[in-house]
Formats: structure tokens, C-alpha cells, sequence
């Protein structure tokens, strides 16, 4: 997908993120907001065998799940066009060579009300993937984080950085998938005892 493909004839880029994206954008963006996307749901389902995990014990990490009565919240950021290339190639090597996600628009909408839905690109992991892993118990996906990490650092830091944002950011967002894990790991791990690599730094 090309750059100019999803401008849309505007000159700036809107990039939705829902996991490490919402705190680790790591590319050029000149506005950020925090809102959501309706008709999905984000789940621990997606493997990785880089970033979180490796070969052996591949991690868990987050996608979206195709539901209705769903929302998932996140940030979108506003890429400008004359770091839209370059934000790309970045994205589509960590996200989609290295993560297994592939691109979709969806639409975002922002908290701020004073501000309309936005046209954003999303990377999802879909269940055709190779290291898709899918469903299973809270308890099951907080065991398999506990003892995860790869290249980028532990997979209790992915999860501890995302749920931290999102009490920071959407306080009022009831997310139990995310809480409940977090509240399993914390159960192996109590906070107190997690290694400085997996500790959030927010
Ligand atoms: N596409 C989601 C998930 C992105 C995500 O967590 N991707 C992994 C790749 S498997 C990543 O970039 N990890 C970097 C890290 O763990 O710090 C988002 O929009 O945030």
C-alpha cells in the first residue's frame, strides 16, 4: 500500500496504535489523540517471536477481534506527509515483517469532542498468521507474558506499559481483557518483585 493510496488527497497520514504503539510510537508525527475504534475488540491473541518473545517461547502481544459490540481505545497519531515514506518503511518493518500485521483503515474516534472522526491506518493480526495464537484463559496468557521477552525487552513490560496507559488516558475505559491479565501476572510477579527490564518506566 503506498503512501499516496491512503492520503486520501489530504496531506498528512493518520496512524492508529493499540498496543506498543500507544506508548513507543518511535516515528515523526506532528498531532496525537486519544480516542477509539468502534466494531473490534483488543485481545492478547497474537504471538511474537521477536520484539517480546523469540522462537522458543513466543510472547503474547495485542490485535484487534472483529466484534460489533466492541470498541478498542488507543492513539491515533498524524503523520505529515513529509514523514509519511519514511514512518512507513519504519512501521512495516517492526509491524508487519517483524510483528505479522497487516495494514486496514478504520475510522477513529477522537475524545475530544470538539474534534470528528478521522480516516486511520490500523495494523492488525489476523488468524491466518503464522504466530497468530488466539484464544485463552486470562491465567494461560498471563503465565506465558510471565515468562517472555525478546529483542525489544520482557513481555510484563509490554503489558504493565499498556495497561498504565490506559489508566492514565482513559480512565474511564473498563478494559477487564487487559486488567485481568495484568492482574494474573501481578499475581505470579507481585510489583515489588519484577526485574527492572520488565518494569514500566512511564
Ligand atoms: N499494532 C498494534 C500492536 C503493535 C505492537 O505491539 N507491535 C509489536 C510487534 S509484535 C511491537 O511493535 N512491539 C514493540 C515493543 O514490544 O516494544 C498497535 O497498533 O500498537
Amino acid at each position: 500500500m503506498k503512501p499516496r493510496d491512503i492520503v486520501n488527497g489530504k496531506n498528512s497520514l493518520w496512524i492508529f496504535g493499540y498496543g506498543s504503539l500507544v506508548w513507543k510510537p518511535d516515528f515523526a508525527y506532528k498531532k496525537r489523540k486519544v480516542g477509539y475504534i468502534k466494531g473490534y475488540k483488543r485481545r492478547f491473541w497474537h504471538g511474537d517471536d521477536f520484539h517480546r518473545g523469540d522462537k522458543e517461547k513466543p510472547g503474547r502481544v495485542v490485535t484487534l477481534v472483529e466484534d460489533q459490540e466492541a470498541s478498542t481505545w488507543g492513539v491515533a497519531y498524524e503523520v505529515p506527509e513529509s514523514h509519511m515514506e519514511e514512518s512507513l518503511q519504519y512501521l512495516n518493518i517492526r509491524e508487519v515483517m517483524l510483528g505479522g500485521y497487516t495494514t486496514k483503515m478504520v475510522e477513529f474516534v477522537p475524545k475530544e469532542k470538539s474534534h470528528g472522526p478521522l480516516l486511520a491506518l490500523v495494523y492488525i493480526a489476523t488468524s491466518d498468521n503464522p504466530i497468530y495464537l488466539g484464544p485463552a484463559s486470562d491465567v494461560e496468557i498471563a503465565a506465558q507474558i510471565a515468562i517472555s521477552s525478546g529483542k525489544t525487552g520482557h513481555n510484563i513490560e509490554y503489558l504493565l506499559r499498556l495497561a498504565e496507559f490506559m489508566r492514565l488516558c482513559c480512565p474511564e475505559v473498563e478494559d477487564e481483557h487487559l486488567f485481568s491479565i495484568e492482574a494474573a501476572v501481578l499475581k505470579i510477579f507481585p510489583r515489588g518483585e519484577i526485574t527492572p527490564s520488565a518494569k514500566t518506566s512511564l
